[in-house]
């Protein structure tokens, strides 16, 4: 079982995190996460913040000489912006009343340390004031922020490389739509296609959409609105069987929905053709099998790579949309919780579009879901006996003939 917690706010000093349950004989490096980390920061349409937001991150535990140790593996991710922030964000009561009172470069003219009783519709704000009682919205826009994504991304990447050593598992994203703008029907990146996409200002393979998405943002942007969209992950070479029908908790498509709802505005999962086969005949819905000689042949990737709650060994097709960011520049019409009467909500600087990082995010979320179910089925308390039981477990399904041929997205 893999266990996983991040800790930290968004202008707090840093942001760490913790796997356990990861066998021995992982290879990573601080190299490699800050890599992930870089790609989590790009993407077009994103606010000041990512032009100098460095993630600087070092692992303080479970990692030596490249390679896990079996050890919960520990992160931190210091936060460019702590400087800034240290007496509005002190752990310890603040004394630094100069500090406490400098103006954000760029912002309305607030202090920094001012009381935010204007909540934004749509961000964490309000629900947070009234189930934490308190008086404003910093303490709690600070933990909702999904600057807390960088951890995930960190530890996801980790994920990602045990699923590679142990069963040649390539995971790789894209952005299917942004706000109205849709990347034509059946466009799937492969594995090979991973740099590309990264390549792309909207991580979207298709150069005229991404032009079109790209002309979208200006847009927005020009409008002091803000954009949201649709992002598909796509997980290559999964054993079939991972997850369970049994029970409801061990359903793989019900872990991976959830993780992917767990991401910060993100409100609808869909897996392959999705809500789409809900419009269909079922003779039309479902994958038809043929004999694959060997093995099983899919004709088509519809069920997204999920049946009964399992893995089916096909290509793992699932698609998380994200709403606009809820920083609005036109700002909304909101309560001053402070005197009860109508005002707007705050805002200082934002996003207009996440779209692209929110694709990062869902990768490394897909990422520990799928390699937790690894690890309960397989077991293995280094890589090399994670993967000799995966080997075995396919070697038994091919001797039986049921190992699955092809692969269809
Ligand atoms: C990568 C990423 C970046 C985001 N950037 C912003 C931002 O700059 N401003 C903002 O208000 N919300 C931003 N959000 C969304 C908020 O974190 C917040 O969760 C959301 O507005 C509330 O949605 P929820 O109700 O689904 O949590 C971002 C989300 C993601 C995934
Ligand atoms: C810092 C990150 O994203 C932040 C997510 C976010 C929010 O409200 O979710 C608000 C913005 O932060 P700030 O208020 O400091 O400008 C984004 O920049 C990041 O992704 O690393």
């Amino acid at each position: 079982m893999l266990r996983w917690l991040t800790a930290g706010e968004s202008h707090g000093p840093a942001l760490v995190a913790i796997a356990e349950g990861l066998p021995a004989g992982v290879e990573t490096s601080t190299k490699d996460l800050a890599h992930a980390l870089a790609r989590r920061r790009l993407g077009y349409g994103r606010g000041a913040r990512m032009k100098f937001e460095q993630d600087e991150v070092e692992i303080l535990g479970g990692v030596r000489h490249g390679l896990t140790q079996g050890g919960p593996v520990a992160l931190r991710i210091g936060n460019s912006e702590w400087p800034k922030w240290r007496a509005v964000m002190s752990a310890d009561p603040a004394d630094g009343e100069g500090e406490l009172d400098a103006i954000e470069p760029g912002s309305t003219g607030q202090a920094r340390s001012a009381p935010l009783t204007r909540p934004r519709p749509g961000h964490a704000d309000l629900a947070g004031i009234q189930k934490y009682g308190f008086e404003e919205a910093r303490p709690v826009l600070e933990r909702a922020s999904a600057r807390e994504t960088a951890a995930r991304v960190a530890l996801g990447e980790v994920a990602r490389a045990f699923l590679r050593q142990v069963a040649d598992v390539e995971l790789v994203s894209h952005v299917v739509e942004l706000g109205p703008v849709r990347a034509p029907a059946g466009l799937v990146p492969a594995p090979a296609d991973a740099e590309r996409v990264d390549a792309d200002p909207v991580r979207c393979l298709d150069p005229e959409t991404s032009a079109a998405m790209v002309a979208e943002i200006d847009a927005c942007h020009k409008d002091g609105d803000t954009l949201g969209g649709i992002v598909e992950v796509l997980a290559y070479g999964l054993p079939p069987g991972l997850g369970s029908h049994v029970h409801w908790d061990r359903r793989l498509d019900a872990r991976l929905a959830a993780a992917l709802m767990g991401i910060q505005a993100i409100k609808g999962v869909e897996f392959g053709e999705g809500f789409e086969l809900a419009r269909v005949r079922g003779s039309q819905a479902q994958d038809e099998m043929e004999p694959g000689r060997p093995g099983v042949h899919r004709r088509t990737g519809k069920s997204g790579g999920t049946e009964g709650g399992m893995s089916t060994g096909e290509v793992l097709r699932v698609r998380a949309a994200m709403k606009p960011i809820s920083t609005i520049p036109r700002a909304l019409a909101t309560v001053d919780v402070a005197t009860g009467e109508a005002t707007t909500a705050h805002h200082q600087r934002s996003d207009v579009c996440a779209v692209p990082a929110a694709g990062i995010v869902a990768e490394a979320m897909v990422a520990m879901v799928i390699a937790d179910a690894v690890l309960e089925k397989f077991g293995g308390d280094s890589v090399r006996e994670t993967r000799r039981n995966v080997q075995a477990y396919l070697a038994e399904l091919a001797e039986r003939g049921l190992q699955v041929t092809g692969g269809a997205a």
